[in-house]
Order: structure tokens, then C-alpha cells, then sequence
């Protein structure tokens, strides 16, 4: 068994089957991006796993025991979503502080995280004072001050420019690099899957499975904009036409 263990029989809403039969496994330190047709369930694939809804048939595992136990909260689970989601009314430094329940250390690990992530001086700044680029440095501090095993991203870095969006994103593969969290990426860019992760899981359209699971063959660094980035793509578009023509948005 994997590390990640993940097989939903179904998930629904109402009468409507979301998620049918999506499996698959994966490895501690290992970065993976799902890609998918709008609306397909990626989201709500996160959401399951991230334990945030619990009303699904099937399980979810990590280190061959359920991930989430009632009355339990899982240990080192990070999380980061389109939007920043900080508390207007706590300063950066609070806000990466949120999730630390009870670490001895915490505020050290947090300044020391918000200076990696270049915010050293604005610790003590109100979300409002701050760049859209800033509040996501800010989630991405978050998201990694509690030194997660698993960490979940939902679109963090939608909607950013390319060069805010690029730093960002370096970031993030200098974080992953150093502690090797496996990674859930969901994105709608296939260039950024293609740009950060090992494997990138595409989902069918709705019910969502996993139609393939592709092993990135490109050395690391990468660069989005890169030849190598677009080649691939465009290898990747000759050769499951059909699969991904639910994703020409993202040419
Ligand atoms: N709480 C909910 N109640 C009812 N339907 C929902 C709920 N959340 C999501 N859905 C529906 O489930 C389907 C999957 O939504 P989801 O947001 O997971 O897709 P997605 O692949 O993340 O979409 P996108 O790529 O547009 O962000 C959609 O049809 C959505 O309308």
C-alpha cells in the first residue's frame, strides 16, 4: 500500500454522483497535480481528503490507517485554497500562527517562515496593507508552519500575474524541496502541473475517475513558460486528443 491511499466508490450530491470510483495511491515527499475538466469534482475530491466533508463512500488512508478519525484531527494535514482565507482582524504573523495548536516554538517557526517566504517586514501588517501576492505568501507560510506530512493546494496561485505567480511558485517547490511534504496540487493550468509536479492525475468529466496518471519526464528546475513546458503539452494534446479536449481552456 502507498503512503496515500485514496478510493472513493462515490461521492454525491444529492442525486447527482460527483466522484465514482476515483483511486488512486501515492508516496510520502512526492508532488502531485490533478487536472480536469471545470466543474469535474476537484475540488471536492480536496475537500474529502482534506476531511472537510466526511459524507462519501469509500476510504482514504495514510500510512495504511484511516487518515481522519472521529474526534480526531490529523496531525501535520496543511492546507491552502484559491483564496488566502486570513482573518482580517489578526496581523500576518497571527494568521500563519492560527493553525500551530499548542507548539512550544511556534512563534519562532512562524516569523522564520514568513521571512522565507520574503514577508519579513511585514509581520506585523493587516491582510488589508497587504498585495494579493503578499496574502498568498502569507497562506503559503501557513501551510507550511505546521510541517505537514500531507499538504493540499486548491488553485493557490489563480489569478496571479506570471511573474508574481512564478515567484510564488518557486517558493513553493524551495518549501516542498527542503521538507518534502507529498504535495495535492489542483490546478486548471496544465502548464503549472506539467511545471511542478512528479505526476500529474487527470480526471474525466463528471463522475470524475482517474483517466491517466502521467509521470512528468522533465528534470527539475522547470520553467512554465519554457520550450520544454509547451513541447510537452503539445505531445501530451497529440496523444490524448480525446481526453483532454474538456481542457482546451487551458491552451
Ligand atoms: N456543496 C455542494 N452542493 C451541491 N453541489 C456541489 C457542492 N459543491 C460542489 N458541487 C457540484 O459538484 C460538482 C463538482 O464541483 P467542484 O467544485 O468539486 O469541481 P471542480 O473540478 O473543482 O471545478 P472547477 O474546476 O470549476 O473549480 C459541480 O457540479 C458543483 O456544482
Amino acid at each position: 500500500m502507498r503512503d496515500l491511499d485514496i478510493r472513493i466508490h462515490a461521492k454525491r450530491f444529492a442525486s447527482r454522483l460527483v466522484l465514482h470510483e476515483l483511486g488512486f495511491g501515492a508516496d510520502d515527499g512526492e508532488f502531485l497535480a490533478l487536472v480536469g475538466p471545470s466543474g469535474t469534482g476537484k475540488s471536492t475530491l480536496l475537500h474529502l481528503i482534506g476531511g472537510l466533508d466526511d459524507d462519501f463512500e469509500g476510504s482514504i488512508h495514510w500510512g495504511g490507517a484511516p487518515l481522519h478519525r472521529p474526534g480526531e484531527a490529523p496531525e501535520r494535514l496543511g492546507m491552502m485554497f484559491q483564496e488566502p482565507r486570513l482573518m482580517p482582524w489578526l496581523n500576518a504573523l497571527d494568521n500563519v500562527r492560527l493553525v500551530q495548536a499548542g507548539s512550544t516554538d511556534g512563534e519562532g517557526r512562524a516569523m522564520a517562515l514568513l521571512h522565507e517566504v520574503g514577508l519579513g517586514d511585514a509581520i506585523d501588517a493587516w491582510p488589508a496593507q497587504l498585495s494579493g501576492g503578499m496574502l498568498r505568501r502569507v497562506a503559503l507560510a501557513r501551510a507550511f508552519v505546521v510541517a505537514p506530512r500531507l499538504l493540499l493546494m486548491d488553485e493557490p496561485f489563480v489569478s496571479l500575474d506570471m511573474p508574481t505567480g512564478n515567484r510564488l511558485r518557486d517558493l513553493l517547490l524551495d518549501l516542498w524541496q527542503r521538507d518534502r511534504p507529498l504535495v495535492l496540487f489542483v490546478t486548471h493550468d496544465l502548464r503549472e502541473a506539467l511545471t511542478l509536479a512528479d505526476r500529474v492525475l487527470f480526471l474525466s468529466s463528471p463522475p470524475a475517475r482517474v483517466v491517466l496518471d502521467y509521470h512528468v519526464p522533465l528534470p527539475r528546475p522547470r520553467r512554465l513558460e519554457g520550450s520544454e513546458i509547451a513541447a510537452l503539452q503539445e505531445r501530451l494534446f497529440e496523444r490524448h486528443p480525446d481526453l483532454l479536449s474538456g481542457m482546451l481552456e487551458v491552451r
